[in-house]
């Protein structure tokens, strides 16, 4: 059967504004920071109910910024186990390379999961936004493109067609994603030649290193030992020269696999198994007309530095404010090709920081083995090698995207910002983001914005909503409403390390404008046409900058 579409109030030619395909991680986190706007969605979702196995193994420090714009990050917590460090070691106990998790200044910490709970917690919170609907067990069958909008075709949870329609759609749904073979988008890239046995268990009984996340990095053995949340385990194996998955058909023979890593019945319970091959694949163009493609339905990494689950989050967390802006009409549709040139180059060192750390435990080759256990150990003694060869504040930075002006190393474009805690005029000290809540703001340091812009930019800025704030030292500096004091003098140093008295935050913590280098809004395509001027500062196209990462990593 075939509906014809429905309207909606407010926007009598579509169904909504946004159709989400797919409600991972990724299409929570969209549909979460659409809602929280009000924008209208509608989620399909092929599956009835969560998926119970867990993927993903930890969240970082942006990642649960991400959840505490939610107002959850304190209650996903209580599901988290905080992580430590990463370790690679020898079956006879020889450290060979220990990196551990340094604070980033974002306000969090790195976490260790358990994601099905973790799911059900942002799922759950996503359910009180009334211009959500989602349509879990519907299945995306198709779409057309036209100038306006996009038609959907769906079926519902009775196998019955039927369509809507909506200005834009984000494809969320993951790696064989349906919305990608609509568009008829293939990805680039390789599939490793090794295939994985991936097992999860509960532990019963403790074991010396049971909460250790160690590689063993041993060739006959080598292990991902993963203690995650609440006394869940995963154990990630690559399959041995010869070895099919055939050959771990029953539990007794995949207990026999565990059993000589020193585990058995009396330590753990086995919850199921799974194999994977490991991909390094992307998509050359994320956005085809008014669909974007986001998480892995646009770029697929190994587990290894624990950046696929994140990755799509973060993109989901990029692409909302976006298509927000787009929808209310605040600026044009072309803001969404920004989506893919910023999260690109984050995604990119990303993959390229995996292959890295996976070649710490795939290493093979016998020479590469002892080069790596004979410099490992002098190598982790590096001052800031953690901070190099794992997410932080300075590679969360993007380059090319909506911003006034061309990123420099000196200047604060394309950064995010530290969250320190600061007050207002009650006293009460805040995280910064609790403090200031959604939205774009627009922060002068012992300044006024207003008088430090033109009647133009202000209007500009507060035109998308933007609150313009003077951030002091001190509540005696001034106390009003539209002040905060950064007490810790965080956002002070920061600032000035980056020569700037003004900053203009987007809705997701990066900068958009600063001075010296200019208070306007960008326009719809940010600096994308400036810095294809601009070879020099940057690599001709992005594949380029990503190899460019690659070598000026350590190992
Ligand atoms: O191999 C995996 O599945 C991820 C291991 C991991 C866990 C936590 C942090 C991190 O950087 C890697």
């Amino acid at each position: 059967m075939t509906q014809e579409p429905t309207t909606s109030p407010g926007s009598p030619d579509f169904d909504a504004d946004v159709a989400i395909v797919g409600y991972g991680p990724a299409g929570v986190t969209a549909a979460t920071y659409l809602g929280m706007q009000g924008v209208s969605v509608i989620v399909l979702e092929k599956d009835a109910d969560l998926y119970s196995r867990a993927r993903a193994v930890t969240v970082n420090d942006w990642t649960m910024r991400i959840f505490q714009d939610f107002g959850i990050d304190e209650i996903v917590k209580r599901d988290m186990d905080v992580a430590r460090a990463l370790t690679w070691k020898t079956y006879d106990g020889k450290v060979i390379f220990r990196l551990g998790f340094t604070d980033g200044g974002l306000g969090h910490a790195e976490y260790m999961i358990y994601q099905p709970d973790m799911e059900r917690e942002i799922r759950r919170n996503a359910e009180q936004f009334d211009s959500i609907d989602l349509r879990l067990g519907h299945t995306f069958t198709g779409m057309t493109q036209d100038a306006g909008g996009v038609t959907i075709t769906a079926q519902d949870t009775d196998g019955a067609d039927y369509r809507f329609r909506v200005r834009n759609v984000l494809g969320t749904d993951g790696g064989s994603s349906s919305v990608r073979k609509e568009l008829g988008f293939n990805m680039i890239g390789k599939t490793r030649p090794r295939r994985w046995l991936v097992i999860d268990g509960e532990i019963t009984k403790w074991w010396p290193e049971c909460n250790e996340l160690v590689f063993w990095s041993d060739p006959e053995r080598p292990v991902v030992d993963i203690p995650l949340a609440k006394g869940n385990h995963r154990w990630e194996i690559p399959l041995q020269e010869g070895e099919t998955d055939a050959d771990f058909d029953t539990e007794e023979k995949v207990w026999a696999r565990l059993k000589m890593l020193g585990i058995d019945e009396s330590n753990a319970r086995l919850k199921g198994w799974a194999f994977y091959s490991h991909h390094l694949r992307h998509l050359e163009a994320w956005r085809g007309r008014h669909v974007t493609l986001i998480g892995d339905a646009a770029h697929l990494m190994p587990p290894w530095a624990g950046q696929g689950m994140q990755s799509a989050i973060r993109d989901a967390q990029n692409a909302a404010w976006k298509y927000a802006l787009v929808a209310k009409g605040l600026v044009a549709e072309d803001i969404l090709d920004t989506i893919q040139s910023e999260r690109w180059q984050h995604v990119a060192l990303m993959t390229e920081m995996t292959k890295q750390l996976g070649f710490l435990i795939e290493a093979d080759d016998p020479k590469l083995i002892k080069l790596r256990n004979t410099l490992g150990p002098y190598v982790m003694h590096l001052p800031g090698l953690s901070k190099k060869m794992l997410p932080n504040t300075d590679t969360n930075r993007f380059e090319v995207g909506w911003v006034t002006g061309l990123p420099k190393k000196d200047n604060a474009l394309g950064r995010m910002i530290p969250q320190p805690e600061v007050y207002a005029t009650t006293g009460i000290i805040h995280r910064l983001d609790d403090l200031l809540g959604q939205g774009f703001f627009v922060l002068g340091l012992d300044t006024d914005p207003r008088e430090a812009m033109t009647p133009e930019q202000v209007s500009g800025w507060e035109r998308l909503g933007a609150r313009l704030i003077t951030v002091v030292a001190s509540a005696a500096a001034r106390s009003d409403a539209d002040t905060i004091v950064d007490h810790t003098g965080t956002l002070r140093r920061w600032m000035t390390k980056y020569g700037a008295k003004i900053i203009v935050l987007r809705p997701d913590r990066f900068v958009a404008a600063a001075d010296p280098t200019g208070l306007d809004v960008p326009p719809a395509r940010g600096n994308l046409e400036f810095t294809a001027k601009h070879t020099s500062v940057f690599p001709k196209n992005l594949r380029e900058f990503a190899r460019s990462l690659r070598a000026n990593l350590p190992v």
